[in-house]
């Protein structure tokens, strides 16, 4: 099933074919033209999709036979012992339900945007938006509808995509840049067997490969790498922290016996990177390091910034949420093969509020056009990233001696950071998560406090603009669609 995602194309009539990197996602990211993203979000489901949902319907048997003959009612419940948590599942809902106002804001106000530019024939301010309108193949981050979203025009823009292809970054440029942030906090630099082993360009020799990012351990104590199809943008940079973040815990934790070298829980090796990340973002370190000139602080500077920072974080939170919901229904049977792509759509509008711009059916299987569902990773490692790097940062930022408000905190040169960072990395899995957790935050169980703080100013300044407008929160109208 990896392998035929990974090979798919959507060809036009005229014969030319784009694969997803770059070309789909680049599509994606940046035509406003409406049916052009339909071109690429429908000719996606239709090449990738479609064609992956009989394997997929064996796949869940093998897993669910896999997992039984390994003491689990079924997959979904193997997935989640890995955190070792009773409540695990009422304590994501609290989450949920806890960020759920935030993320209605959000919704709000990006549809009002989608609103000014597609018109009133593609969006209903009272309904759910069409997925293919978000920036994204998969509507999980909004940043790439930056331009239609922010608050400010006239303010500090956030984007160093221009100055990185401006001055000629290229992918070794983007990790060298990342590995000096880790070494700047007295983290570990990358081992040379690193640089001359990874991938980090989509090969030109015309062989086929896996270009979702992804980092790997040899367990040998020696061999480290990353596979990424870099292309020159600020969101890759992002992912490359991302990746680096991985290897950095593998680089950490390298001594541990083999078992216990993994992370806390699968949400701690999706943050580290992220964490860095935050610090990488802000505008005074973008500007350190020449990829931002005009740099202010002020109101209408913080709130672009926050903006374009909740277009990924928040508007991620019911994605990542979502996606595991609907496998471990499937795994347990509550969503039979026969509902697979009702159940997926009922999901993504209860959760995200979404409509898909075309009729679906059960011919269709849009789960499969997602990465991580033929591949096999599990996801709600990225919901439960999302909210702890948010208490990682504030942790690290305290002990940075940062002050002012928490976004823009930048940790970088930040000995003790590091050294609170590197010490729960070095654990592994050994420890049980709360105890990691505690190490760093003095507390030990999962908080959306530290990201609410973070984004307090865009919490106040989106409920008073949505006011203003007299915005529904939510979709009343959800059985609305495109015409
Ligand atoms: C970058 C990776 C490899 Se671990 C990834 O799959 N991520 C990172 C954020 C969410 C998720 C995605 O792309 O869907
Ligand atoms: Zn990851």
């Amino acid at each position: 099933m990896e392998t035929k995602y990974s090979i798919a194309e959507v060809c036009r009539t005229d014969g030319t074919c784009y694969p997803l990197d770059p070309d789909l996602q680049k599509i994606m990211a940046e035509s406003r033209d409406y049916d052009e993203l339909l071109f690429a979000w429908k000719g996606w489901r239709d090449a990738a999709g479609k064609i992956l949902r009989e394997d997929y319907k064996r796949y869940v048997e093998l897993a669910n036979k896999a997992a039984t003959l390994n003491g689990h009612t079924d997959n979904g419940a193997f997935w989640r012992s890995l955190y070792e948590t009773p409540t695990f599942e009422e304590d994501l809902e609290a989450l949920w339900k806890e960020l759920e106002p935030l993320y209605l804001n959000v919704h709000a106000y990006v549809r009002r945007a989608l609103y000014k530019h597609y018109g009133t024939k593609y969006i209903n301010l009272e309904g759910p938006i069409p997925a293919h309108l978000l920036g994204n193949m998969w509507a999980q981050t909004w940043s790439g509808i930056m331009d239609l979203v922010m608050p400010y025009p006239d303010a500090t823009q956030v984007d160093a995509t221009p100055a990185m292809v401006a001055q000629g970054w290229n992918s070794t440029r983007m990790f060298q840049e990342s590995d000096r942030f880790f070494t700047s906090m007295g983290l570990l630099p990358m081992p040379q067997e690193f640089w001359d082993k990874s991938m980090l360009e989509k090969p030109s020799d015309g062989r086929q490969v896996v270009c979702h990012a992804s980092a790997w351990d040899f367990y040998n104590r020696k061999d480290f790498r990353i596979k990424q199809c870099t292309v020159v943008t600020m969101d890759d940079l992002i992912t490359v922290h991302h990746e680096m973040g991985h290897v950095q815990y593998f680089l950490q934790y390298k001594d541990q016996p083999v078992s216990f070298r993994d992370g806390a829980n699968p949400g701690f090796h999706e943050a580290i990177g992220d964490v860095l990340a935050l610090s990488v973002s802000t505008p005074k370190h973008l500007q350190s390091i020449g990829l931002l000139d005009k740099v202010e602080s002020n109101h209408e500077s913080d709130i672009n910034f926050l903006m374009s920072m909740a277009l990924d974080k928040i508007a991620f939170l019911p994605f990542g949420y979502l996606m595991d919901q609907w496998r471990w229904k499937v795994f347990d049977g509550r969503i039979p093969s026969s509902e697979y792509n009702k159940e997926w759509w009922n999901l993504r509008l209860k959760y995200q509020g979404l409509c898909p711009p075309v009729t679906r059916t059960e011919d269709d299987f849009d789960p499969g056009a997602k990465f991580h569902i033929p591949a096999n990773v599990p996801y709600v490692r990225y919901f439960v990233s999302f909210i702890i790097q948010f208490q990682f940062h504030k942790a690290l930022c305290d002990a940075a001696n940062h002050v002012g408000p928490l976004h823009t905190c930048d940790i970088y040169q930040s000995k003790e950071a590091g050294k609170l960072l590197g010490d729960v990395m070095k654990l592994g899995y050994s420890k049980p998560w709360p105890e990691a957790m505690a190490m760093i935050t003095g507390q030990s169980k999962m908080s959306a406090q530290p990201l609410m703080q973070y984004f307090q100013p865009l919490i106040q300044w989106l409920e008073e603009e949505n006011n203003k407008n007299n915005e529904v929160r939510g979709w009343p109208n959800y059985n609305w669609k495109p015409s």
